[in-house]
């Protein structure tokens, strides 16, 4: 395990497992429709890889890049930092991310879809942490309800670092509070 990690919360083999289970609820779901999968960048970008290898139905993918967070806190403004390529009229749009915190991010990032003319906006998203929302929101397909703890790992990054880890961990207070 990494160092500076102070437990794994989620093993490799947990969040495969789990990633089959969410794969059968889409593979239903979109079996006849031809989505919008949209990752939501960077955090999104190892989830979103290994989902689309258990999606079994035709879709297209379209990454957007935003960001809100300075360290460990939401800066509660979110920046496009590059938006999607397709024209979303009519379309269903599937939004890829790795965790919601406060909902912010997959708050305004459903509203600007759908006012773009969006037929449906569902959120698929590997963590959920309910207890520190801060706007309405809900996710459509969950992987696991998670702590309030700063988590690393599987996408998620502190400075730009721990995306590479193979699970998702709680990172040791001491690592941002130095
Ligand atoms: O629900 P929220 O409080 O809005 O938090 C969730 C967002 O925070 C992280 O992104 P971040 O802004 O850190 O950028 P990143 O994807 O590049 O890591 C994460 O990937 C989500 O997009
Ligand atoms: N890395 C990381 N990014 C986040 N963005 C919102 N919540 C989190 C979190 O717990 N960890």
């Amino acid at each position: 395990m990494n160092n500076d990690i102070e437990t794994i919360l989620y093993s490799e083999d947990q969040l495969n497992r789990r990633m089959d289970e969410i794969g059968q609820e889409l593979n239903e779901k979109y079996a006849n429709s031809q989505p919008l999968v949209v990752p939501v960048m960077t955090g999104a970008m190892v989830f979103t890889s290994d989902m689309l290898k258990r999606m079994d139905f035709k879709l297209v993918v379209d990454p957007i890049k935003v960001q809100s967070y300075e360290g460990v806190t939401s800066s509660g403004k979110i920046d496009l930092i590059q938006d999607i390529k397709s024209d979303v009229r009519g379309q269903s749009v599937i939004l890829m991310e790795d965790i919601i915190d406060t909902g912010r991010t997959l708050k305004y990032l459903k509203q600007l879809f759908l006012k773009r003319g969006a037929k449906s906006v569902e959120i698929c998203a590997m963590l959920d942490k309910p207890s520190t929302r801060q706007v309405a929101l809900k996710g459509d397909y969950i992987g696991f309800s998670a702590p309030d703890e700063f988590l690393v790992g599987y996408g998620l990054d502190y400075d730009g670092l721990y995306r590479n880890l193979p699970y998702i961990g709680i990172l040791k207070r001491q690592v941002y509070a130095s």
